[in-house]
């Protein structure tokens, strides 16, 4: 196994020193080359999951394993792709993506990095700095950073979270190829149901927080995995169902328990109103 979570929990102290238990137990196994999708409500603990592999934060108790040794630091063999682009400002796009190419010469690199700029489509911006880009720009530069490292392992907390759906959709399709041909093991959080359909192996279905792990789904569908085909959209009902009941524990939380009442007795079952995305 490439990475591995055993009895993983993690703990947080609020501003008035109250606990708060993000992460309650997670097992989970992650095989060399596989695309795992984490899923589940806002708030539930994804991204600490994801510092938590990373290295940029500590488990409270259990232990994550990369390749059998326990975690401890961040590592060149785990690129991580946050929500937000985290640029190096006085750089620019080609100077920010050569700077995390670990292996090759000047000219290689300099190859290596003009590849994914043009995949991300930023030909025109390569000598731009980030403050000149769009919000969506950079956070293109920053994909293109992660693939361009030798990293096996692609952390992506949300990653296309903030562009445009056409961008999205285009970045979608080139993870995939990228993932296909290269095999690194990518672990991708996502508020995207179909967009977790669209590109994973194996989806994992976090509860509400704390997060628990409620079900794993292999995807057997063949790609490329279409909306309209009749098992993305069943796949993508049964989730939304087994969200459903998790996303309204985290409304209760924050607006009261008047909203469950609420929710029952206009529920009739139906997941329309939160469409593909929780
Ligand atoms: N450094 C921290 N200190 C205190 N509490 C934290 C810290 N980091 C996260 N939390 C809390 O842990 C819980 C899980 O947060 P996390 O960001 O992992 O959720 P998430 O599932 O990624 O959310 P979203 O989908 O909205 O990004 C939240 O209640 C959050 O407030």
């Amino acid at each position: 196994m490439s990475i591995e979570l055993k009895q993983v929990e993690k703990c947080f102290t609020d501003n008035s020193g109250n606990a708060i238990q993000a992460i309650d137990k997670v097992d989970l196994s992650i095989a060399n080359g596989e695309f795992v999708a984490l899923l589940g409500p806002s708030g539930c603990g994804k991204s600490t999951l994801i510092n938590l592999i990373a290295g940029l934060d500590s488990v409270s108790t259990g232990e994550i394993l990369f390749q059998g040794k326990p975690i401890c630091n961040p590592g060149a063999d785990r690129a991580v792709v946050f929500q937000e682009a985290a640029l190096f400002p006085w750089l620019t796009v080609i100077e920010n993506i050569k700077f995390a190419i670990q292996s090759g010469t000047r000219r290689e690199k300099a190859d290596k990095a003009l590849y994914y700029i043009n995949l991300v489509h930023l030909n025109k911006f390569k000598h731009a700095y980030p403050y000149q880009l769009s919000g969506g720009m950079k956070q293109r530069v920053a994909i293109a950073r992660a693939l361009a490292t030798d990293s096996p392992v692609l952390l992506m907390d949300e990653p296309f979270a903030a562009l445009d759906e056409q961008t999205r959709m285009m970045l979608q399709a080139e993870l995939l190829r990228i993932w296909q041909y290269t095999k690194k093991t990518v672990v991708f959080v996502t508020h995207h149901i179909r967009e977790a359909i669209y590109l994973a192996e194996r989806i994992v279905l976090f509860s509400y927080r704390p997060a628990r792990v409620i079900k794993e789904y292999s995807i057997g569908i063949p790609r490329p995995r279409v909306p309209d085909n009749f098992d993305v959209a069943q796949l993508e009902a049964e989730i939304l169902a087994h969200l459903k009941i998790e996303m309204e524990k985290a409304v209760a939380e924050e607006i009261g328990e008047e909203y469950l009442l609420e929710a029952a007795a206009s529920s009739s079952g139906s997941g329309d109103r939160m469409g593909s995305s929780i």
